[in-house]
């Protein structure tokens, strides 16, 4: 195989022996000969593509389409039936929860037996043990049976592994990178990292924004058919997949039924032949803020430290709740450990992926004050904005002090995710957000036929 690919699959297929009732199983191994007892199954069918180096390839499909199952397979935990998977490097995967742990270890053992698993020496664990314990972050529950812990420390831990094992190749199902923001977030800049660094990383997502977000390409499978997976632009599979999602018969089935309960209201009353609704979301955009974690993950020079960040209102009070759409004042501030030249504070509001959603300095601003700090001082700056009105998720605002130039500058402090957004209500389920103050409305362009009650 061409060093240029990390994934060779071709002809790949996993066929399951389905028995409808447990005798029959036995029935053919004892009688098997002349009839056969079980139906065939394939959850995977003739399925070739390859994944260059380096790439980032999504892998789609509605449930049970066979993702699991064709991922386990390059993973090596499952056999094919049918053809050949080839894989340049090493690859670890956040598939399963729980997959590669033995519950009744503790887990301390399951990082060596998972380490052991994925190619590392017992030395190499050793000398790594330290920074999977720090990444994972589950305290005294490293030294208890893996079958205590709840699923955020199973992931938290599998995580901490896959992240520490040299991998060329990661998968990654994105169901099991939810729970705390914080986590995700780390997760997500290690991923980020990993995909900088070269690797190759093949991720699971139900969220076709996503995928067309971070990948390039894509991989589509679906039941059923003679091959039941293709793999093309990343954009093109998810609209593909969207029109698929749509054109279920089951849905129209049911709007069918629907348009068979409601009469159209417009003919409920002939007066409104021509109607217009005017009117804003109802439902407000509420925001949770959490307190500020000075003791987030944080790097830098150590010239200046960022001290307090948060969202307050005119008379200082603090927010710990917001609306979307209300003026706000965003303050960080930061003291000066040595004397800083041209000095800038930053924020960054992301996503739950980590990417950068908005950013705002004080740098472009104040460019031209040519601003100098002392060693001692406690300087704050304020960003004066009407909050967004974002889709319900969770979000995290990183704040950093810089000194220097836009090109030529140092990061004395930078704290990830200093603090956490979660929009609890709000009218967009959907994509990004909504623009502020919008109003909706309809209109009947063409007269409606009066209708006879
Ligand atoms: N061991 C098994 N025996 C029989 N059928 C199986 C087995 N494992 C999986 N299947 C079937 O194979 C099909 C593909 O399953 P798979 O878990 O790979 O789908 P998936 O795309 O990962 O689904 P989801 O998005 O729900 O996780 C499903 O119909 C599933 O029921």
């Amino acid at each position: 195989m061409s060093s240029e690919f990390a994934i060779k699959v071709e002809g790949v297929g996993k066929n399951y022996q389905i028995y409808d009732k447990p005798h029959h199983r036995l029935w053919q191994m004892l009688r098997g000969v002349r009839k056969t007892y079980y139906r065939d199954f394939w959850a995977v069918k003739n399925v070739s593509f390859s994944v260059r180096r380096g790439d980032t390839v999504g892998i789609i499909g509605r449930n049970g389409a066979g993702k699991s199952t064709l991922l386990q397979m390059i993973c090596g935990t499952l056999t094919p039936t049918t053809g050949s998977i080839e894989v340049n490097g090493r690859v670890a995967a956040l598939l399963e929860l729980g997959a590669g742990f033995n519950p009744e270890f503790t887990g301390r053992e399951n990082v060596y037996m998972n380490s052991a698993v994925l190619g590392l020496s017992r030395e190499e664990t050793d000398a790594r043990f330290a920074d999977i314990i720090a990444f994972a972050d589950i305290g005294d529950f490293i030294g208890q049976p893996v079958k205590t812990y709840s699923s955020g420390m199973m992931v938290r831990l599998a995580f901490a592994v896959i992240a520490h094992v040299d991998a060329d190749i990661l998968v990654v199902d994105e169901a099991l990178a939810v729970g705390d923001a914080f986590f995700t977030q780390k997760c997500m800049r290690f991923i980020q990292q990993f995909q900088k660094n070269g690797g190759t990383l093949l991720f699971v997502s139900h969220d076709m924004g996503t995928v067309m977000n971070i990948c390039q390409s894509a991989i589509m499978l679906f039941a059923g058919g003679q091959r039941n997976a293709i793999m093309g632009a990343a954009e093109a599979l998810c609209k593909e997949y969207l029109n698929q999602i749509y054109d279920d018969p089951e849905r129209h089935q049911q709007v069918e039924q629907q348009r068979s309960l409601h009469e159209p209201w417009v003919q409920r009353d002939s007066t409104k032949v021509q109607t217009v609704l005017t009117g804003i979301a109802p439902e407000k955009n509420v925001y949770a803020i959490s307190p500020f974690r000075a003791d987030g993950e944080s790097f830098g020079a150590g010239g200046a430290t960022i001290t307090d960040a948060g969202f307050f209102a005119e008379d200082g009070e603090r927010f710990t709740m917001l609306e979307g759409g209300q003026t706000v004042r965003f303050r960080v501030c930061m003291r000066a450990n040595q004397a800083l030249t041209y000095p800038a504070l930053g924020i960054m509001l992301k996503d739950r992926l980590g990417q950068y959603l908005y950013t705002a300095g004080t740098d472009e601003s104040f460019r031209h004050h040519r601003l100098v700090f002392q060693a001692g001082e406690n300087i704050c700056a304020t960003f004066q904005f009407d909050m967004p009105i974002l889709s319900r998720g969770v979000y995290t605002i990183n704040v950093a002090v810089a000194e220097g130039t836009g090109d030529a500058h140092i990061q004395h402090h930078w704290i990830h995710d200093a603090i956490k957004l979660e929009v609890v209500s709000g009218p967009v389920v959907h994509g990004l957000g909504s623009p502020l103050n919008m109003e909706i409305t309809m209109e009947f362009l063409q007269p409606v036929s009066e209708v006879t009650a």
